[in-house]
């Protein structure tokens, strides 16, 4: 049957709040991981890979049985360096034992756009573990970072979104970095890559240039050549279709905020049912609580 969102008994807002707070607890005693771009990008790319495995022809994959830790998936290149988020994460799953895989991973997604200055990502418990091996989504359902607009645009069908939200869900590429040892690519290296901001959109629109390197082809800036963009992230002011949502989220941060929230919200939530009427969480960040 669906996937069913079915929430641990009795946990409640106050619950996951609480796991919530521990998780930015553990963020801020850690800001100066990975060159001092934190743990924000990490854990949004867990977040973001746990959900985006999701085949809306198949009704496969996505965050709902936390599937991650297991072969194929947890092995599938595009996957490398996840486990660092995992492994982040894990001691929650220990302390907080009715919270499960996909609802911690997705969490810590939110967790690191709300602390890192970005707009309230709605959320919604329910995801449920699986140790089945039919639960498990087959690899290659992640997106190459080689390739053309075209490529982005056919990939995102797959998971439901149009143009508009493609070019949102990628200005979370403002976060955290590329490592060689990860994915081929390397850098950026600039002080932008800890706060959640349309900065991935004004510098896009700025000049870039090949890279001349032994890695794999990306992009470096004309100006400082200290910032990074790759192939497809220059794809989206080659075609025009993207390029104009570009240029809308570049001179309005806010609108892309509003837009982030509501893609990465539905990005998390692919492939799950809700029981009618099953309304959001909306988490208080740290700084609202104090
Ligand atoms: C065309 C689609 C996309 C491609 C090809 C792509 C590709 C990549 C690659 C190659 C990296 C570097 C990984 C590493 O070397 O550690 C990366 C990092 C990242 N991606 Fe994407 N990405 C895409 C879409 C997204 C989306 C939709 C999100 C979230 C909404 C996202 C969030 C991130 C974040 C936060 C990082 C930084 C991770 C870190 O700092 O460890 N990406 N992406
Ligand atoms: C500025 C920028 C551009 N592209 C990226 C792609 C992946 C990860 C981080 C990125 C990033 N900080």
């Amino acid at each position: 049957g669906a996937n069913v969102a079915t929430v641990p008994q009795g946990k409640t807002l106050k619950d996951y709040q609480e796991v919530y707070n521990d998780i930015a607890a553990k963020i801020e005693e850690n800001l100066d991981y990975d060159g001092g771009a934190g743990f924000y990008g990490q854990l949004v790319r867990l977040a973001w890979h746990s959900s985006g495995t999701y085949d809306k022809n198949t009704k496969t994959g996505g965050s709902y049985y936390g599937t991650m830790i297991f072969y194929p998936e947890a092995s599938d290149g595009a996957n490398n360096g996840l486990a660092n988020g995992r492994d982040f994460l894990y001691e929650f799953a220990v302390k907080y034992p009715w919270i499960s895989r996909g609802d911690l991973w997705t969490l810590g997604g939110v967790v690191a756009v709300q602390e890192s200055g970005g707009p309230k990502i709605p959320w919604r418990p329910g995801r449920v573990d699986s140790y089945e091996k039919k639960d498990i989504p087959e690899n290659g359902n992640l997106p190459d970072a080689s390739q053309d607009g075209k490529y982005v645009r056919n990939y995102f069908k797959r998971l439901g979104f149009g143009d508009r939200e493609i070019v949102a869900l990628l200005g979370a590429h403002c976060l955290g970095k590329c490592h060689p040892e990860n994915s081929g690519y390397d850098g950026p290296w600039g002080p932008s890559f800890n706060m959640f901001t349309n900065d991935f959109f004004v510098r896009l629109l700025g000049s870039w240039h090949v890279r001349q390197w032994d890695g794999e082809k990306q992009y470096e800036d004309d100006e400082t050549n200290s910032f990074m963009m790759l192939p497809t992230d220059i794809a989206l002011k080659e075609e025009s279709y993207f390029l104009k949502y570009v240029k809308l989220y570049a001179a309005d941060q806010d609108l892309f905020f509003a837009d982030f929230s509501k893609a990465f919200a539905t990005l998390l939530e692919l492939g799950i049912e809700y029981p009618r009427g099953t309304k959001p969480f909306l988490f208080k960040t740290v700084e609202e609580q104090e």
